[in-house]
């Protein structure tokens, strides 16, 4: 399979207990999450607008909730931000290779997973074009592509199909569940049912009945 990254990543294990989180004194965003998931998760954080999604994708990230605990598994974890960002000079191939150079590989040793990464996620034509050049969805794939070159366990993704049109959008929630599928998991705060629809889990925040 084009771009899959054979490597000895240890199985990303999330278990909240009990979390709830405030900003100091203001009133609970959420309480009383309940939920354990790990590789082979793909987790829909879903909820209204300020219901505290990226908040909660924040504390798996290392954050500490108010309340509760939060225990996590060995292994790298990866965040793909609502708001692409790059340098605006280099080229969409440079920002995919720079995390296979920073953990010691030739760019001739990374070029075959470069171009695999790419071509799933329908970057190829667009290998040499400088960052500031792509469109909003192309530098959003861009993101993903970026973070699976770090070989993450966890990958913490928010509202990845925001900026996306119907074709992209399927593409990349086809592609989010591939990578549960390659034993990572998948933590997405998202408004999208479709990626609701595919998730394993489901963190309903603003809702009397939580998690499932
Ligand atoms: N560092 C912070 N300090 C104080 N308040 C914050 C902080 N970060 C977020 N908030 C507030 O917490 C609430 C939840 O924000 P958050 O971004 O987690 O919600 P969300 O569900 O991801 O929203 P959206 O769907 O609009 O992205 C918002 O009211 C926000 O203003």
């Amino acid at each position: 399979m084009p771009g899959l990254i054979m490597d000895n990543r240890p199985a990303a294990h999330v278990s909240l207990r009990a979390v709830g989180h405030r900003f100091g004194e203001g009133t609970w965003l959420f309480r009383g999450i309940e939920s354990t998931f790990g590789a082979g998760d793909l987790v829909a954080v879903t909820g209204p607008s300020g219901s505290g999604k990226s908040t909660l994708l924040s504390l798996v990230a290392g954050g500490t909730p108010t309340e509760g605990t939060i225990e996590r598994g060995e292994g790298r974890t990866q965040w793909v931000f609502q708001n692409p960002y790059g340098s605006a000079h280099r080229s969409t191939a440079d920002h995919v290779a720079l995390p296979f150079l920073a953990r010691g590989m030739s760019r001739t040793e990374a070029e075959p997973q470069v171009q695999g990464l790419l071509e799933r996620f329908n970057l190829s034509e667009s290998s040499a074009a400088p960052f500031r050049t792509l469109s909003g969805g192309q530098a959003q794939r861009l993101m993903l592509a970026r973070a699976l070159a770090a070989e993450p366990a966890l990958i913490l993704v928010d509202e990845p199909t925001s900026q996306l049109d119907p074709v992209n959008a399927g593409m990349v929630i086809d592609v989010l569940q591939e990578l549960a599928g390659e034993d990572r998991t998948v933590l997405i705060a998202t408004h999208d049912p479709r990626v609701a629809d595919r998730a394993t889990r489901r963190l309903v925040l603003g809702d009397p009945d939580g998690a499932s």
